[in-house]
């Protein structure tokens, strides 16, 4: 066995080489080898134009991965949720550590709750998911399209630029900064379903490495996340066929249901189709007994593959149902 470094490629953004360290202890821990960052520069990161003139989802991503390919680098650590859902032809994301909170929270100067907002304050964001839920909760705030870094971000509120931002709470936590002098108002998930994916790290290997390294990735993998995102990313896959409407999607798995609640949202947020539901899904191994016909004991040997059936269905329905026409 090797005891070269691993070589663990990674944005220079304080988030992604904060969450990359953190990745990177972990996998020193359990391969017994050092694990040292190599900092990549995507086209995302240098450019000021607008995400979607790059190219959309996956621009980060994209140079990340040429990388790997390359062998320019072993290992990549992604936020799962600005990876596409489509798979990457020779990569596998052979671990999703445990999920960080994946809650959204408006950071405001004053803790003055986003509903409660007067008329004309100042609300930062870029996604058009929070747009269109900042809108239903509150339509008298204007929404101003901001790009930039976490702290750039709180950075607008500090000075007054803006009333208030919405961030993501894994991001928050995993920068780690001081927020004392700033207000947080956690959205609850129920009401605010965030990205397919928030809060929870892809840590994406080569088809072709080796078993070593497999196996010392595959031990940070977290049973209970990989369900959760498995749900949301068949959603959000099987309404990317028919539908460019804003979505929120949030699963939750405690060993022995799944829980998905899924908002499609018309683009200003004017209309919204919603879908809860839950079923038994036992995290169970391949040599259970199993009580049902053969579909149920396959699916009891393999909550994912039951969870991304879950999901798929979930997206036929939400589309069923109009998701694909929901007016402005
Ligand atoms: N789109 C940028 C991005 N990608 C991942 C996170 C936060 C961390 C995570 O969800 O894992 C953020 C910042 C944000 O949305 O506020």
């Amino acid at each position: 066995m090797s005891d070269a470094p691993i070589r663990l490629g990674t944005r220079r953004s304080a988030l992604a080489t904060a969450q990359s360290q953190q990745v990177a202890d972990a996998l020193a821990a359990a391969s017994g080898r050092p694990v040292e960052l190599v900092l990549i520069t995507s086209e995302g990161d240098v450019s000021r134009a607008s995400l979607s003139e790059l190219g959309g989802r996956g621009v980060f991503a994209t140079r990340l991965r040429e990388a790997l390919l390359a062998g320019e680098c072993d290992v990549l650590v992604h936020s799962l949720k600005d990876l596409p859902t489509a798979p990457a032809p020779g990569l596998v994301i052979a671990a999703t550590p445990p999920r960080e909170d994946p809650r959204d929270v408006v950071v405001t100067r004053t803790g003055v709750p986003l509903h409660e907002l007067a008329p004309g304050s100042v609300v930062g964001t870029g996604s058009p998911r929070r747009i269109a839920q900042v809108r239903r909760r509150n339509p008298w705030v204007e929404v101003r399209d901001i790009r930039g870094n976490i702290d750039s971000r709180i950075g607008r509120v500090r000075l007054g630029e803006l009333d208030a931002v919405i961030l993501a709470a894994a991001g928050l936590a995993r920068l780690g900064g001081s927020l004392h002098d700033l207000h947080l108002e956690p959205l609850g998930l129920a009401e605010w379903p965030t990205a397919p994916g928030q809060g929870v790290l892809a840590v994406e290997i080569r088809e072709d490495a080796s078993a070593d390294l497999a196996d010392a990735v595959a031990a940070l993998d977290d049973r209970r996340a990989r369900v959760e995102i498995t749900a949301e990313r068949a959603v959000l896959a099987g309404l990317d066929s028919g539908c460019q409407a804003p979505v929120g999607v949030h699963a939750e798995f405690d060993g022995h249901e799944l829980r998905v609640r899924t908002v499609v949202y018309a683009p200003g947020g004017g209309d919204r189709i919603g879908d809860d539901r839950a079923i038994p899904l036992i995290s169970g191994y391949a040599g259970e007994k199993g009580s049902g016909d053969g579909a149920d004991a396959a699916d009891r040997a393999d909550p994912v593959a039951r969870a991304e059936r879950t999901g798929t269905v979930i997206a036929r329905d939400l589309l069923d149902r109009g998701a694909a026409g929901l007016a402005t």
